[in-house]
């Protein structure tokens, strides 16, 4: 069987300080990523609304217009910077999540812009799983009250290495997704997500650990660093686990870069070991990767997709 992963990749996740000034918030996602690619990163993963606080009242505020692809630099500011920076630093550039705005539709999504090393867009991803919760005397939030969700999942080839797939957040919380994405050949699963003081106590780590227990593949979680004095307060805690759903390398709560050496054998390792993926029982529950599946898996997303 070929190898998941092509050869060893050094993935990195910035935990940046992000706040409410958008040119600032995107000089220092350069300078951050510029550092992760000098320590070797061959990919570089920033988090969820890198560019804007989180907050449904920010969103509309910050959108940016990304159709018709690719957008002018006045309609996406944050699509030409990403785009450099992934030229500039030679990696793969998974760029978080910004608010996006579709003129046509009146619409707003969370998305997600994956570049290419020579600046090129790779993937769009917007977040199909929208964050409506009400945990009473904790928290409450409702992103549907701004937001669209996205209507397909997203596999991105990375030719030298093998297949990511990338999701945003609450997204992790549906294990159908991270199913399917490694059943159609990931070797790495990444979310930029910002969960909170409450959720993320609960139930961060445990996310990222049941989504590479139950597909045996890499998974990065990548949360922007804690502002105790922003309106929503991430968690923090970036992370990296292996296959074998063992933590390799977590952050606090402040502003730094985690950092991971992948690799393939890894993950033949755990699947010769507890070879789950040889003993599913399709003759007594459906494949949930086959089928009517919508996802974009190719690499190559010249435009963004319809709803
Ligand atoms: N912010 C999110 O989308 C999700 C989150 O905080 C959680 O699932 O908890």
């Amino acid at each position: 069987m070929a190898k998941l992963l092509k050869k060893p990749v050094k993935l990195a996740l910035v935990q940046l300080a992000t706040g409410a000034d958008k040119a600032h918030n995107l000089s220092h996602a350069r300078s951050k990523v510029l550092e992760a690619t000098r320590a070797g990163a061959n990919i570089v993963v920033l988090p969820e609304c890198f560019n804007s606080p989180y907050g449904t009242s920010f969103f509309p505020k910050y959108a940016e217009t990304l159709l018709p692809s690719p957008p002018t630099e006045s309609q996406s500011p944050t699509f030409h910077a990403l785009s450099n920076l992934a030229k500039e630093s030679g990696a793969y550039l998974v760029g978080g999540s910004i608010p996006e705005y579709w003129a046509e539709t009146k619409k707003h999504y969370n998305t997600s812009l994956t570049f290419a090393p020579d600046g090129r867009l790779l993937a769009t991803h917007r977040k199909v799983h929208l964050f409506d919760i009400d945990i009473p005397g904790k928290i409450s939030f409702h992103e549907s009250d701004v937001l669209s969700p996205g209507n397909k999942l997203t596999i991105v080839d990375l030719p030298e290495y093998g297949k990511i797939a990338v999701a945003i957040c609450y997204d992790v919380r549906f294990p159908e997704l991270a199913m399917i994405a490694a059943r159609k050949g990931a070797f790495l699963l990444l979310y930029p997500g910002a969960f909170n003081l409450t959720t993320g106590a609960l139930h961060w780590e445990l996310q990222a650990r049941a989504r590479a227990m139950d597909n045996q593949v890499y998974v990065g979680l990548c949360s922007p660093a804690r502002d105790m004095k922003a309106e929503y307060n991430a968690w923090g805690h970036s992370m990296i686990v292996d296959p074998n759903a063992a933590v390799m390398a977590q952050l606090g709560e402040d502003e730094d870069i985690v950092y991971a050496d992948l690799n393939a054998d890894k993950i033949e390792e755990t699947r010769k070991g507890i070879p789950i993926y040889t003993q599913r029982r399709f003759d007594v529950y459906p494949d949930v990767s086959k089928g009517d599946v919508k996802y974009d898996g190719d690499g190559d997303d010249v435009a963004l997709p319809q709803p």
